[in-house]
C-alpha cells in the first residue's frame, strides 16, 4: 500500500502534529478553499461544509486510481450567536478575546474523510476562559499566537493560562478531534498504529 496511508488536505502545523499523534503516514495536499459562511448557514453546517470542500479539493488532485482517503478538517469558535474564525488584524484579535473573556464558548471541529464515500464527523467542545484584561489580551497578541487561530487563541499555547474548564475534545480544540477521526480512519479500514484493518477486531 506505499509507505502512507492517506492524504491530509490542510497547510495546519497543528493538524499535522494530531494525525501523526495517532501514527498516522500521510502525505500532504495543498488546497485552498474559500471560507464564506453563507448568510442563513449554521455554524455546524459551515464548518462542516468546508471540511468537506478541503477534503474533495484534495481528492481532485489525486489520480483516479488512488484509492487512498484524504482528510480536511475545520474549525470554529461560537459565542453567543457568533462564530469567530481567524482574526484579520490586531483590533479583531483583541475584540474576539474580549468576547471570550470570563465566559464559556464552544469549539466546533469538522473532519471530513473521502475516499469513494463521503465521512463527516463533529466534535462540539465548551472551553471556559477566565476574565482576562485589556492589557493581557493586548500581550497576548504582541506573542504572535493568536494569527492563524480560530478566535485568537492557542489551546496548546500561552492561552492554555485562560482555560478554567474544558468539556470535550483537546485536540478538537486545537484543530483536529482525534477520537472521531480514528473512527473515521477505521470506517475506511484504516486501522491505527499503520495497520490496515487490523483495529478493534478483538472489540
Ligand atoms: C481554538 C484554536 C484553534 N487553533 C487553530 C486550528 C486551525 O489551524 C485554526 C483554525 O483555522 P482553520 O480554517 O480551521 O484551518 P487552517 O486554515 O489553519 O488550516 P487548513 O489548511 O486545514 O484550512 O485555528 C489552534 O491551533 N488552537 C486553538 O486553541
Amino acid at each position: 500500500m506505499g509507505e502512507f496511508e492517506l492524504y491530509l488536505a490542510s497547510a495546519s502545523p497543528r493538524r499535522r502534529e494530531l494525525l501523526a499523534q495517532i501514527g498516522m503516514r500521510y502525505q500532504l495536499l495543498n488546497v485552498s478553499i474559500s471560507e464564506i459562511r453563507l448568510d442563513d448557514e449554521t455554524a455546524e453546517n459551515y464548518v462542516r461544509r468546508v471540511a468537506r470542500d478541503k477534503a474533495r479539493a484534495g481528492r481532485q488532485l489525486l489520480a483516479r486510481d488512488d484509492s487512498r482517503p484524504v482528510l480536511g478538517a475545520d474549525t470554529v469558535v461560537m459565542v453567543d450567536d457568533s462564530v469567530l474564525g481567524k482574526p484579520r488584524d490586531r483590533a479583531e484579535a483583541l475584540s474576539m478575546l474580549q468576547q471570550l473573556s470570563g465566559r464559556e464558548h464552544q469549539v466546533l471541529s469538522s473532519v471530513a474523510l473521502i475516499d469513494s464515500e463521503e465521512r463527516l464527523a463533529l466534535n462540539r467542545t465548551q472551553v471556559s476562559f477566565r476574565k482576562l484584561g485589556r492589557v493581557e489580551c493586548e500581550r497576548y497578541w504582541d506573542t504572535g499566537e493568536c494569527r492563524d487561530k480560530a478566535g485568537a487563541y492557542a489551546i496548546q499555547g500561552y492561552a492554555a493560562a485562560f482555560v478554567r474548564e474544558l468539556r470535550g475534545s483537546y485536540s478538537g480544540v486545537m484543530g483536529l478531534p482525534l477520537y472521531e477521526t480514528a473512527q473515521l480512519l477505521q470506517q475506511a479500514g484504516i486501522g491505527l498504529f499503520g495497520n490496515r484493518n487490523e483495529w478493534s477486531q478483538d472489540e
